[in-house]
């Protein structure tokens, strides 16, 4: 893989970081995973390397991508892991995915959330730095926005303070990571601010395997469908929407994981900070979703209203213009499309990774 732009990939396990590792082995980067596991499981990687020995034998992969991956168990945390791992491979960028993302236990646990996502982004950077490697990609969120002033929210709508410790470390790491491309111009660096990612490989081998009773609204759902909970819980059904229910910007987890792989692409020519959304356009209500999940599923799944969860905004969706325009990106798919995705893994894969 030595003629191969390397990318470190942190939480390359997880539900986006495995949906992206296949997107940059068929573009043709190695790829070099940590991940301590916290929230995942190594089969997700084993998988990879499958999906993409078999895209290679359809000439949609390069012949030598299911060997371009290496897999560290290991917490971003630990600086010396990290400078070995700078030491075997010469890596030309980062995606940085590893990080606690659970809102409610957010709240919970503020202490875990801010050390473990604010501190790792530190000792990343700073060992970057050390090596002279200064290309970064970082998972943000459209929770920066808060409550938005109106839809759709471009890049240049204002951040609002956050409502829990885990909206608070995007907001923060962003800001780090804006003051250290003012001190240190080299380093090119995009935030991209994640709408809602949905969905699954079209192979049902990965996708997303939330621990316990799932808190988002699709794994929910999907649950539901293979018969593990009985009805779908609707969050309020009197917003100010079109059916009372809350609208978000549903993405396909494969469309969200290629806009890395552009993000990526860009950095090679361009160099400074950028704040990208990386959303469809389209705001889709939770009725939407569960009547596009019951097509997908082959049948009506009960609905159950109950009140409003404390913290949700009525509407929430992307103007996702800046991504065309800047990294050349689009999302291709749509609800039922990212539906029928996430049955097939859900179908296919009833435990998620466990046996
Ligand atoms: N899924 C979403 O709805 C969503 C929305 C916006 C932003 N994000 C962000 O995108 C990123 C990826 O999200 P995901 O949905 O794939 O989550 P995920 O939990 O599936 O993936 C995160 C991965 O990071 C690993 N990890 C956590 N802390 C680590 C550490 N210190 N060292 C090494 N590995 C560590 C976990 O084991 C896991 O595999 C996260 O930063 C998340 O906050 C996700
Ligand atoms: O069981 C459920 C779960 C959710 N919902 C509703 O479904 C919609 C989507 O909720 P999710 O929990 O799936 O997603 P959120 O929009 O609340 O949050 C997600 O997107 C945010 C950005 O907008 C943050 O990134 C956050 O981390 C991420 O979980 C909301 O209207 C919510 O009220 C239900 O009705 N029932």
């Amino acid at each position: 893989m030595s003629e191969k732009k390397n990318i470190l990939v942190t939480g390359g396990a997880g539900f986006i970081g495995s949906h992206t590792c296949i997107e940059l082995l068929q573009a043709g980067y190695g790829v070099v995973v940590v991940d301590d596991l916290s929230n995942s499981s190594e089969k997700a990687v084993d998988r990879v390397r499958s999906i993409v020995a078999d895209a290679a034998k359809e000439g949609k992969a390069p012949a030598d991508a299911a060997e371009s991956i290496v897999f560290y168990k290991e917490n971003v945390l630990d600086r010396a892991a990290l400078e070995r791992i700078f030491d075997a491979h010469d890596i030309y960028g980062v995606i940085h995915f590893a990080g606690y993302k659970a809102v409610g236990e957010s709240v919970e646990k503020p202490l875990e959330y801010y050390h473990n996502n604010l501190v790792n982004t530190l000792v990343l950077c700073d060992v970057m730095r050390e090596r002279g490697c200064k290309n970064i990609v970082f998972s943000s969120s459209a929770t920066v926005y808060g409550e938005p002033d109106s839809v759709p929210l471009s890049e240049s709508a204002p951040k609002k303070p956050a409502t829990n410790p885990y909206g608070w470390t995007k907001w923060m790491i962003e800001q780090i990571l804006t003051d250290l491309s003012v001190a240190d111009p080299a380093w090119n660096i995009v935030l991209l601010r994640y709408f809602n990612p949905i969905g699954a490989h079209e192979s049902g081998l990965i996708g997303e395997d939330p621990k316990g009773i799932p808190n988002n609204l699709v794994p929910y759902v999907a649950q539901v469908a293979i018969g593990k909970l009985p009805a779908v819980r609707v969050f309020g059904n009197d917003y100010d929407t079109p059916d009372g229910t809350g609208v978000r910007d549903y993405i396909h987890v494969v469309d969200l994981a290629r806009g890395h792989v552009a993000a990526l692409n860009w950095m090679a020519d361009k160099h400074g900070v950028e704040v990208v959304n990386l959303g469809t356009g389209k705001g889709s209500s939770v009725l939407d979703v569960v009547a596009a999940f019951s097509r997908a599923c082959g049948r009506e799944l009960p609905v159950d209203i109950q009140p409003r969860r404390a913290g949700d905004v009525a509407e929430n969706y992307a103007d996702p213009r800046k991504a065309e325009e800047v990294l050349g990106w689009k999302a291709e798919y749509d609800l039922d499309r990212m539906c029928a995705d996430s049955w097939r893994w859900q179908s296919m894969n009833p435990n998620g990774y466990a046996e």
